[in-house]
């Protein structure tokens, strides 16, 4: 293919040669009509499609052209494999990218592009014109760039209805793999936001690793499931629970949820909402492709009880306070506090904020899973359960490469029995194994750990053994 796109280069190289010349010898008025029939013949003759995108548009050629940058996106993808010359710019710093350089094809060098079993060629041009008008130091020249691609004639329907948009689409995902991720919070009715840089990851969060397996294919899944969703009638949204005692990676889970995804995090306060109008805004200013998180939903709102259970000592007016002055029902008054209440977070999730198009993450998490109302975590709402429980062997052994790097050693069976009778979350096991200063070795570190097992094991012990005191006195009594 590209063989003959070389030769026809040649060719037709040639024939514009002799073309121009002999337009010379013609008098003017015969020119034109020549050129003409020239551009019928070379029309029929050229089985090839050519198309140009410029990279600056408009009547002053000002504005960048986003198809251009697109397809430069697009391409650098590939030139790397390709193209023999390439250029080096820095590249933006992102979650997802070690490298400190992107590669894309160098100005005048071609690659050729495959789509469904069509052979396209790209070629990079980079015309350079003298500039009289420029004021610039640096530069006399004005430098124009633009693609242009070929293919066959033949094809053209599946190029230009099916291939542009591919290559569209294609640096569109790019573009957001390579992005930065961003940690909006709310406040004062409004997004701010700042980096995104969390570690976390699915490979260092210590767990189950078929609970963790299953976890990233419920995600892959998600991901991957537009037409799914389009399918069922469903809104493409997922909703997470994640309890378990504090210290045992919920918090971390969702920042490596939003790594893996490679999806904005929205760390939703609901006690600083005013209301369920303002809360319904800030949750349809949410982007695409994101995590909206309400950590400890629990002391967020109360929606500790029944939704219908009636203030005792008051008016029964269905409606109760909540721990951070949010109250459960419709329409009720105060003037301090949050006045989101359980019904309207509940309308908002299953309304409008569902119809807004693009794929969107909610995660709740809680220290009290028994404490929230089920209607708030029932499937549909809260598509999956996570619980979060103390350290296992198998999540230490997650943590001990983490902060060790290690694989095995002698220790280890005694931590499995001691991770068996006692519990100790993974915060406290990471905190034991942390090196306190450069010089202290691996044994150490895990001596500190089985220690610190054997201390948590002697104070269950003596809990049991007030416990057992106190019951033995009540009956007594
Ligand atoms: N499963 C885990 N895997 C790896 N690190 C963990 C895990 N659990 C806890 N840690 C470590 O302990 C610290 C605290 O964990 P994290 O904040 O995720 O707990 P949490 O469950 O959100 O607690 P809380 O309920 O108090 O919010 C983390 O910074 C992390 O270093
Ligand atoms: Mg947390």
């Amino acid at each position: 293919m590209l063989q003959s796109w070389r030769e026809l280069g040649k060719l037709m190289a040639t024939t514009m040669f002799v073309y121009t010349m002999f337009l010379r010898l013609v008098p003017p008025p015969l020119q034109n009509r020549i050129k003409r029939y020239f551009r019928k013949i070379t029309h029929y003759s050229n089985p090839y499609i050519r198309i140009k995108f410029h990279e600056f548009t408009g009547e002053d050629y000002f504005m960048r052209s986003e198809a251009y940058t697109a397809i430069q996106t697009y391409l650098s993808e590939h030139s790397s494999k390709q193209a023999s010359r390439l250029k080096a710019e820095e590249a933006k710093r992102s979650n997802n990218s070690n490298t400190p350089l992107v590669l894309s094809m160098d100005d005048n060098e071609e690659i050729v592009d495959e789509f469904e079993g069509i052979k396209v060629q790209w070629i990079s041009h980079k015309i350079t014109q003298k500039n009289t008008r420029s004021l610039s130091l640096y530069s006399s020249a004005d430098e124009k760039r633009y693609y242009k691609l070929s293919f066959h004639r033949i094809h053209k329907d599946i190029i230009v209805g099916c291939y542009l948009n591919h290559v569209l689409e294609e640096a569109k995902a790019i573009e957001m793999k390579n992005r930065e991720l961003k940690l909006y919070s709310n406040s004062k009715k409004k997004w701010s936001h700042i980096v995104f840089e969390h570690p976390a990851r699915f490979e260092t969060l210590a767990m189950d690793p078929r609970k963790k397996e299953e976890i990233v294919k419920d995600l892959v899944k998600f991901k991957n499931g537009r037409e799914y969703y389009k399918k069922i009638g469903k809104a493409w949204k997922r909703g997470y629970l994640l309890y378990g005692p504090p210290g045992t990676g919920k918090s971390t889970m969702v920042a490596a949820m939003a790594n893996f995804m490679n999806y904005d995090l929205y760390d939703l306060e609901l006690t600083a909402v005013k209301d369920n109008s303002e809360l319904r805004k800030l949750l349809i200013n949410t982007a695409s492709k994101s995590i909206i998180v309400i950590e400890d939903i629990d002391c967020s709102l109360d929606l500790t009880g029944q939704r219908k259970k009636k203030r005792e000592n008051g008016k029964n007016d269905g409606k109760e306070e909540g721990k951070g002055g949010v109250r459960r029902g419709e329409g009720e008054e105060d003037e301090k506090g949050s006045k989101v209440t359980l019904s309207g977070l509940l309308n908002v999730i299953d309304g409008i904020w569902s119809a807004c198009g693009g794929e969107r993450i909610m995660i709740f998490t809680t220290n009290f899973v028994e404490k929230l109302d089920p209607a708030l975590i029932r499937r549909g709402r809260m598509d999956k359960h996570i619980e979060f429980s103390y350290c296992s062997y198998e999540a230490f052994k997650v943590l001990a490469r983490n902060y060790l790097d290690l694989e095995y050693h002698d220790l280890f069976p005694t931590i499995e029995k001691l991770l068996e009778m006692t519990n100790m979350t993974p915060a406290d096991v990471a905190e034991n194994l942390m090196p306190k200063s450069l010089d202290v070795g691996v044994e150490t570190c895990l001596c500190n750990l089985v220690q610190a097992l054997e201390k948590s094991m002697e104070e269950d012990s003596k809990k049991v053994e007030i416990h057992e005191k106190g019951n033995i006195q009540f009956t007594r009594e």
